[in-house]
């Protein structure tokens, strides 16, 4: 019986995924109707890529039932995290799809088990104490992308957003009119374009690029007419073709954030 509640919330997180990638118009992301600043992604690979995290998310669920958010909790859920990044690079043939969404899913998943909570703050409470935690078998010499990000401008990236607690996640779901629909969900998407230090972005360009998305992204939020109808949004879909940028690290959140809003 509890084997099919593991099983429940690792599909719940891979349900997010696939809503985030089919979620159309992203600009600068790949989508149903584009490949955003992407040459070797679609919305296939995607597809193909959530599948592959099941068994990761189902093995997170299962070791971290009722477990105390502890060190010994840190480091399985970082094996098995590993062990997904394989299972992803594997099924996308080396291209790097869904390493941010392993990480903030797989530690959302993580506490919802180890807490039995779908109270938002609780969960994402226990996720800033879990991330905080010190993961002895990170394996050193690797210089990922986020690394570089942080020497270059001092950013901190997806490590960051999950060791305080995702704020972007609590901002982008503070958004709540009285209807869930198209228009609320890209207002969420683009208050994290306009938030997130999203080192994807960074690492592709610089910090003014990263700024000048942010503010962009900002003046449509604060704009009362639908985002997809304000000519502003054009204007940040030519932005990312120009600067050749991909928001990575705000699709994971938003991903996140829907996942979180599915539970209820
Ligand atoms: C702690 C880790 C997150 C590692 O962190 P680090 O910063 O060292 O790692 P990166 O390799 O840079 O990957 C982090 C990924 O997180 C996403 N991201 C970026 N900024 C943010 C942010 N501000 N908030 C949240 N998330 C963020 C982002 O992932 C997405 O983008 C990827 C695709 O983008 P693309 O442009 O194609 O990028 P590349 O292929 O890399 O480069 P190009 O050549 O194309 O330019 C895609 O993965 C999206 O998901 C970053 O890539 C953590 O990963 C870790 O330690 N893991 C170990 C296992 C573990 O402990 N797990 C425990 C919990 S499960
Ligand atoms: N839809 C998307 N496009 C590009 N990178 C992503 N990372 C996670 N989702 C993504």
């Amino acid at each position: 019986m509890i084997e099919t509640k593991f099983l429940q919330l690792a599909q719940q997180g891979i349900k997010a995924l696939k809503w985030e990638v089919s979620f159309s118009p992203k600009p600068g992301l790949v989508d149903a109707v584009s490949n955003g600043s992407h040459s070797d992604m679609d919305i296939e690979l995607f597809y193909k890529s959530a599948d592959s995290l099941l068994n990761g998310f189902e093995d997170m669920a299962r070791i971290s039932y009722h477990h105390p958010i502890d060190l010994e909790l840190r480091e399985m859920i970082g094996h098995i995290g590993r062990l997904t990044e394989q299972d992803m690079f594997k099924a996308t043939d080396g291209i790097n799809t869904h390493k941010g969404a392993i990480w903030s899913l797989g530690l959302l998943i993580s506490v919802i088990s180890s807490q039995q909570t779908l109270d938002m703050e609780t969960i994402l409470l226990g996720a800033k104490r879990l991330s905080r935690l010190p993961d002895k078998f990170v394996p050193d010499g690797q210089l990922t992308h986020g690394m570089v990000t942080h020497q270059k401008y001092s950013i901190n990236g997806a490590k960051g957003e999950a060791q305080n607690g995702f704020p972007n996640i609590s901002l982008a779901m503070a958004y709540q009119p009285q209807k869930d629909d198209f228009d609320t969900w890209l207002r969420r998407l683009l208050i994290l374009y306009a938030n997130v230090n999203d080192t994807n972005i960074v690492y592709r360009s610089n910090l003014q690029t990263l700024y000048d998305f942010q503010k962009l992204s900002s003046k449509i939020v604060t704009n009362s007419v639908k985002v997809i109808d304000n000519p502003e949004f054009i204007k940040l879909q030519n932005f990312t073709r120009e600067y050749n940028i991909s928001p990575g690290g705000c699709a994971d959140l938003f991903a996140a954030s829907y996942f979180l809003k599915q539970l209820n």
